[in-house]
């Protein structure tokens, strides 16, 4: 357990952590953007995932990104951008599929944290990633609440422990009554907004998003202004 904490630990800065990153198949993703997407919703869908991963991979307390995907198109430009990817989802959606992920991880890295992420952050900044995953460090089991506050972009758990994966609809209550620990921490907007609906994009195309959601955004019927990270900060 170097590097982590128990439920009450103090600080516990330099832990690393493994990141499951779920990703579904590309034809049933992002439905509920299709309003604002049409036809490019599966790029859409695909461009944010990439950005998410992307992002991960350059936070310093991430050891590996593992992206749980069935998809092809997914599989190789996930594997392109550095995270590897597990096949062989059980079935029965999300929770299964991170509860596979998190097997693979912890086998693959037994002494490291594991950490479910949502794929759809693509404004995830690498420093606001790693200012939750240090407050994750020092609970055995610990959560963070999306910003709308019913559902949640983040699950963590210490080296060991069990992730019990929680997600969809009212997930922030479910991990709460399941013991996780929610992290209450200021400015980590990035890792809170999670995009599902058009008025979701719209807000974080005003926040910074990363370069292929970006262009992806250029190119919608409905029109984003282009605000790359670099962009909306100037
Ligand atoms: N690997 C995998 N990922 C999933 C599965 N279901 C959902 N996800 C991922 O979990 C996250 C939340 O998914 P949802 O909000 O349920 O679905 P979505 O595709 O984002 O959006 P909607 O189609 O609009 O509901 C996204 O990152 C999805 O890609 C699944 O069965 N397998
Ligand atoms: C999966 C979840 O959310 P969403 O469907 O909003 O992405 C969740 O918050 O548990």
């Amino acid at each position: 357990m170097t590097g982590f904490g128990d439920r009450d630990g103090a600080s516990h800065l330099g832990a690393r952590w493994s990141l499951i990153v779920p990703v579904k198949h590309l034809g049933r993703a992002k439905t509920r953007l299709a309003r604002a997407a049409g036809d490019l919703r599966e790029e859409l869908a695909l461009a944010i995932a990439c950005d998410t991963v992307a992002a991960a991979l350059a936070c310093a307390a991430t050891a590996a990104v593992f992206a749980v995907t069935e998809d092809p198109r997914a599989r190789a430009e996930l594997t392109e951008l550095g995270a590897a990817v597990v096949g062989g989802e059980p079935g029965g959606g999300l929770n299964p599929a991170l509860e596979h992920g998190a097997r693979v991880a912890a086998a693959g890295f037994p002494g490291f944290g594991v950490c479910a992420l949502s794929a759809d952050l693509p404004a995830l900044r690498p420093e606001e990633l790693e200012r939750v995953l240090t407050a994750a460090s020092t609970h055995g089991r610990s959560f963070l609440a999306d910003t709308p506050g019913a559902g949640t972009t983040l699950l963590a758990a210490a080296p060991g422990g069990r992730l019990a994966p929680a997600f969809e609809g009212a997930s922030r209550a479910r991990h709460l009554a399941g013991g996780a620990r929610e992290l209450l921490i200021p400015d980590v907007a990035s890792v809170r907004r999670d995009v599902d609906t058009p008025e979701d994009l719209a807000a974080v195309a005003e926040m910074g998003v990363g370069p292929r959601t970006s262009a992806l955004l250029e190119r919608l019927p409905t029109g984003h202004a282009d605000r790359t990270h670099g962009r909306a900060r100037s």
